[in-house]
């Protein structure tokens, strides 16, 4: 579903953010994509999903050439970027229904897909209400539920669950499980959250300094005994925990 070699990015300006990675991600997988404070994981879902131009490397995203197809990709991917991007005051079942037709949705079709994707997520009736009157993990699945609208293949989740309090980051997760056991989505996600991360994915990459230093199941990575921290930490030089603010 995603197939990345020597993908890279280097910024006006010289710094060389993400240096030439090789990603690949199956159907149907979870992959949690973890690293640092400034390790390149933003820079990399933002290329993954054609919002930034690499500038070396080549990719296949949902089917596609990241370059060559970029509109076909986009077509096939949700992004949920980190941080909420809801309007604070417009009900939203307005914005869905905006972001739907700007999706190429008939207003039937729209309607349809909000229904379906709102009961997914345990939204349905909250749609009346304008995402200042949300809590903070209904306006993450909002979030979410905005990015699944066209019914994509493959979801990107940058910091999903980062800003909540812990049960309902569990319920997030639960529902981030649900959405690949329930519709076989594909899922690739960032977190600062690693005991989180390796109860819900099958793999883990591990980017520092724009390179991937390790990868592999969350039992491969774990070898002799430690915890993913212990590991993050052996790779990195750096405890998680601050990263996640904790
Ligand atoms: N537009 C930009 N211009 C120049 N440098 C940038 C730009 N965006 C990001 N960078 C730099 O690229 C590096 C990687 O940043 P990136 O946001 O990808 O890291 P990250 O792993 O997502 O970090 P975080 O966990 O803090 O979100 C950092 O050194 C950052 O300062």
């Amino acid at each position: 579903m995603i197939r990345t070699a020597g993908l890279g990015k280097t910024f006006d300006g010289g710094v060389a953010a993400v240096k030439g990675v090789d990603i690949t991600v199956e159907p149907g997988e979870i992959v949690g994509f973890l690293g640092p404070n400034g390790a390149g994981k933003t820079t990399t879902m933002r290329m993954l999903t054609t919002l930034l131009r690499p500038t070396s490397g080549t990719a296949t995203v949902a089917g596609h050439d990241l370059t060559g197809e970029p509109r076909e990709v986009r077509g096939r991917i949700g992004y949920v970027a980190q941080g909420s991007g809801l309007a604070p005051a417009t009900p939203l079942k307005d914005d869905l229904e905006l972001q739907g037709r700007l999706y190429g949705l008939s207003r039937r079709e729209v309607a349809a897909r909000a229904e379906e994707v709102l009961a997914r997520l345990e939204l349905t009736g909250l749609d009346a209400r304008p995402a200042a009157a949300l809590s903070g993990g209904q306006r993450r699945r909002f979030d979410i539920a905005f990015a699944l609208l066209h019914d994509p293949a493959l979801l990107f989740l940058d910091e999903p669950t980062t800003g909540l309090d812990p049960q309902s980051r569990a319920g997030l997760w639960d529902h981030i499980r649900a959405l690949r056991a329930e519709h076989g989505m594909t899922i690739f996600l960032t977190t600062h959250y690693l005991d989180e991360a390796g109860a819900l994915c099958d793999r883990l990459v591990v980017i520092d300094h724009g390179v991937i230093v390790a990868e592999g199941t969350p039992a491969e990575l774990k070898t002799g005994g430690r915890t993913l921290d212990d590991v993050f930490l052996d790779l990195t030089g750096r405890a998680p925990r601050e990263e996640a603010g904790r």
